[in-house]
């Protein structure tokens, strides 16, 4: 690990410390925040206390300083002595795809938005600096966990990072809340994950409706909001996206008078998307089908709190991490309803597991449950592993079941019509001793079980969810493995490598300078 000299042990201490007292924190809340203790913090702002890159990169998170959060610290790396148990339990925390989401909502009321245990990730810090750059004030209160939102009285849509909003797909829902604001306004093209071309079109058509017309030229989307245009009937979404029912939800949600979506998605973050509308004064009809009808209310000024649920697909990626590394492992806090196809495949797989008793979210709404996986001899699904919109197996778990199938007896074919290139990376896990067959871009044939899981050197698949499912297959395989520039993965995870490493997994993090 680098180390930096003294000399700059003293100037970095004192722009730690400056750091802290201008968020408000004491020494010892920024100790619990790093996970370190406060007499270890008091030595870093003396400059006496060595400090890796790491440590540096983490006290600009916890912080939210340009000052530490060094911009020269290179992209991230993980070093991974896999052939390791997992035991014990690990929490679940809530979702990127809720998050981002309410992000954008945010903007709807001209009050306070309170949102609880949002998940520290790549996405929402994108979404957090499109937001702030916009005039929106952004403070993480409460050790760090809950993040404090408050509008100005105008948004200046003319400052907003560029560069930050063509990193997130996301930024696509600022169009529905935008379209109350601003009567013409431009947002640069949505990025997120390299998974072949995905559509807008559905956005485009169904924000049309409410008078919002978009052109795309020039590396951003030009939109112009005709006043008085309203829905005259039911707005039919043509693909049941998760996405573009928020961006729609968004829309109704300021728009005066009822709006009926037709083939909704009812999926996870738009039920969450619907709770916080409701705190909003927002009535939505039909949650968690696909027909939503939504009360719209002219203008929203209240202050609203409110806690996203917890992330069924990190659920599903720790259930995986317990199989790979063939662990006993109880994953808490699981969002059931939106796992439980999985779990019924993986049932008749021949997965070992119970369940507790249900309970509810801090959302008051989902329902949860405690899972412990135990070490299973698996056997592949008679039929193929295909995604559907909700209730189906969710697009994001299908790479999961890549590595569940290499631990199981016989062949599973997997079937991602849904994105162009996502099972062309899920063959990475070849370098990594799986036998996985290219059968066309969208299906791959995974030979089991793969008796010797081999260390290796990769970088990360521009994808987020085949990156894990590489990080879980070097978990589980013997020796020292490297997974390079896991900036993908930090996108959806929050201290991923860190939180296996509680449950027995040995991840080192370490970048270049
Ligand atoms: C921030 C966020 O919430 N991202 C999620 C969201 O992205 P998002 O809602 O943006 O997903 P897209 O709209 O890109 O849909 C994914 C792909 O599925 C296709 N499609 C989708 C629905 C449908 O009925 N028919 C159809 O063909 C789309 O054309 C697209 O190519 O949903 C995806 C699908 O659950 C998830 O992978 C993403 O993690
Ligand atoms: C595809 C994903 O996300 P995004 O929509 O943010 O690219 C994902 O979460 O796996």
């Amino acid at each position: 690990m680098t180390r930096v000299t003294e000399d700059y042990l003293v100037r970095i201490g004192k722009l730690i410390r400056t750091a802290r007292q201008h968020k408000g924190l004491t020494q010892a809340e920024l100790a619990e925040a790093l996970t370190t203790s406060q007499s270890a913090v008091n030595r870093m702002e003396r400059g006496q206390q060595n400090l890796s890159l790491e440590m540096i990169a983490r006290i600009g998170e916890a912080l939210d300083s340009e000052i530490v959060s060094l911009g020269y610290a290179g992209p991230m790396h993980l070093r991974v002595t896999g052939g390791r148990r997992l035991t014990g339990a690990i929490d679940v925390r809530s979702s990127k795809n809720a998050g981002v989401a309410l992000l954008c909502a945010s903007l709807l009321t001209t009050g306070k938005t309170t949102l609880r245990q949002v998940a520290r990730i790549e996405e929402i810090y994108r979404i957090l600096e499109v937001l702030t750059s916009i005039g929106v004030k952004a403070r993480w209160i409460n050790n760090g966990n809950d993040l404090e939102l408050t509008p100005p009285a105008r948004l200046d849509l003319e400052a907003m990072d560029a560069d930050a909003a063509r990193r997130t797909r996301s930024v696509l829902m600022l169009l529905g809340p935008l379209m109350h604001l601003e009567p013409h306004f431009r947002l640069p093209y949505a990025g997120g994950c390299d998974l072949g071309t995905r559509t807008v079109g559905p956005h485009l058509a169904a924000l049309r409706q409410f008078g919002l017309r978009v052109n795309a030229t020039d590396g951003h989307y030009h939109a112009d909001v005709e006043p008085g245009v309203t829905p005259t009937r039911a707005i039919v979404l043509t693909e049941r996206g998760d996405t573009v029912t928020e961006n729609v939800l968004l829309a109704a949600a300021r728009h005066p008078g009822v709006t009926v979506i037709r083939n909704a998605s009812p999926n996870y973050m738009v039920q969450d998307v619907c709770f916080y509308l409701e705190r909003l004064g927002v009535k939505v009809e039909g949650i968690g089908t696909t027909t939503l009808t939504v009360y719209g209310v002219e203008k929203i000024d209240c202050d609203v709190d409110y806690a996203p649920a917890e992330d069924p697909v990190e659920a599903m990626s720790l259930l995986a991490a317990a199989v790979v590394t063939s662990s006993e492992l109880t994953i808490r806090r699981v969002p059931i309803e939106f796992l439980e196809i999985e779990l019924s495949v993986l049932e008749e797989m021949g997965l070992d597991h119970d369940r507790s008793e249900e309970y509810l979210a801090r959302n008051g709404r989902t329902r949860l449950t405690d899972l412990t996986v135990r070490p299973s001899k698996l056997t592949a699904p008679a039929d193929k592993i295909h995604p559907m919109p909700f209730p189906g197996i969710n697009i994001d778990n299908v790479p999961f079941f890549a590595a569940i199938a290499a631990a199981a007896h016989g062949d599973t074919l997997i079937h991602d019509w849904v994105y162009d290139n996502r099972a062309i990376y899920l063959t990475e896990l070849n370098r990594l001793g799986a036998n996985i067959k290219l059968l066309d871009p969208h299906r791959v044939l995974v030979q089991g079980p793969t008796t010797r899981w081999r260390a290796a050197e990769m970088m990360c698949p521009p994808a987020l969810r085949p990156a894990v499912v590489v990080l879980l297959a070097m978990l589980a395989a013997e020796g020292t493995s490297v997974l390079r520039n896991v900036y993908v993965i930090n996108r959806g995870y929050e201290d991923l490598a860190e939180r296996l490493n509680s449950i027995g997994a040995r991840i080192e993090t370490f970048r270049d300078i």
